[in-house]
């Protein structure tokens, strides 16, 4: 029998990306998709690149009856929109993964605070599996609800995690800078995002003030066991998709380069997707996979973190099909080997 997986929020591009991967997974099958704004067509008509090989029709989003017909959903919704209907399929028995922010954090003080909304359902901040089986994958197997985490956060957070754990490096000395490509921005239209506002340039945004930041703290911390203080830059850049993080970082006594990849080397033996690299990542090593590749160099007394994953695979639907495969009992890798 197979898992029967909905799509929420089916006409932007996380959900065409866990389309395109759940059609080549051998135990998942898509049986229901909603859009608020393309209600009666197809998934294949939404996003042409599924023609003639995904015909799950476009509904409007009732959690009652699509959680009647589902074992797990996706909801790939905007933060804000998400946890309530989160609430409402969890409350039916239909376990979610949710895509947005709305569950990541680890209290409404810090959700309210940056994302500036009232959370619908507080009972479940601080009280949700973040989605990172590197690290969860026991309350994950449980879990019927995971917070899928953010795209910049992942690939901040695998790097550092260890790191701070083993006193490897200053917790209170970490300057990220990170560069995504434009479709971490969604699909829906947006001045930023024109054609010729990105196209052969490059801009930093939301300096010091960007939601992943407290993200990446907060998840350092609960993970590493030691508050850290960090700056984030993050970066538009004219590409489709990817993200690379760089990440400088000061050590302590005297670790080198060498010793925190031999760190992430036995943090992540058993980790099918997180590869330490001897070479400089970009995000082509990454692009269409939900693999993660680090390294680490000595510079100029400090250490640089290079990481590169893909936003809408690791980032996102791949992360999001990993957690789908814990829950259900199923290799992490299942479908997502492509
Ligand atoms: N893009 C990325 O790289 C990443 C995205 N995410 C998160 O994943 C989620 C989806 O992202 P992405 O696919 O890029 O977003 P898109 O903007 O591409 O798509 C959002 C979808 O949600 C629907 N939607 C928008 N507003 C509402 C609303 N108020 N109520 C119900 N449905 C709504 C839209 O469809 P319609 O208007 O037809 O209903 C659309 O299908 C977001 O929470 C995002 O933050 C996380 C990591 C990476
Ligand atoms: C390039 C770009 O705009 N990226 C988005 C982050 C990607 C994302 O969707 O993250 P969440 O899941 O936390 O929303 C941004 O900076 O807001």
């Amino acid at each position: 029998m197979k898992i029967k997986v909905g799509i929420i929020g089916a006409t932007g591009y996380t959900a065409l990306e866990v389309a395109r991967l759940l059609q080549s997974h051998p135990n998942a099958e898509i049986v229901a998709a909603t859009s608020r704004a393309e209600d009666g067509k197809s998934l294949a008509e939404i996003h042409p690149s599924l023609a003639g090989r995904l015909d799950v029709p476009i509904e409007m989003l009732d959690a009652q009856r699509i959680a009647k017909k589902c074992d797990v959903v996706m909801s790939c919704l905007p933060h804000g929109a998400s946890a309530e209907t989160c609430k409402q399929l969890v409350e039916q028995g239909t376990r979610v993964v949710d895509f947005s922010a709305d569950f990541r954090l680890s209290n409404r003080e810090l959700y309210e605070k940056w994302y500036g909304v009232t959370h619908p359902w507080p009972e479940r901040i601080g009280k949700t599996v973040y989605g990172l089986p590197e690290f969860y994958a026991d309350a994950i197997r449980d879990a019927d609800l995971v917070a899928n985490p953010g795209c910049y956060p992942t690939s901040v957070i695998l790097p550092l995690a260890p790191l701070i754990a083993d006193g490897l490096i200053e917790a209170d000395d970490i300057i990220v800078d990170s560069k995504s490509g434009v479709s971490g921005a969604g699909r829906s239209a947006k001045v930023a995002t024109l054609y010729c506002e990105v196209n052969e340039s490059i801009a930093a945004y939301g300096v010091g003030a960007h939601r992943h930041q407290p993200e990446m703290a907060d998840l350092v911390h609960r993970i590493g066991g030691k508050a850290i203080s960090l700056l984030f830059t993050p970066h538009l850049t004219p590409m489709d998709r990817g993200i690379l993080s760089t990440i400088y970082v000061r050590p302590s006594a005297k670790a080198t380069a060498a010793d925190l990849l031999k760190r992430w080397e036995s943090q992540y033996a058993d980790c099918p997707f997180v590869t330490p690299v001897p070479h400089l990542p970009s995000t082509k090593h990454v692009a269409g996979t939900n693999y993660v590749q680090m390294t680490a160099r000595d510079a100029g007394g400090r250490i640089v973190l290079v990481c590169a994953i893909d936003n809408l695979a690791k980032g996102a639907s791949g992360a999001a099909i990993q957690n789908m495969n814990v829950m259900f009992g199923l290799d992490q890798t299942t479908g997502l080997l492509q």
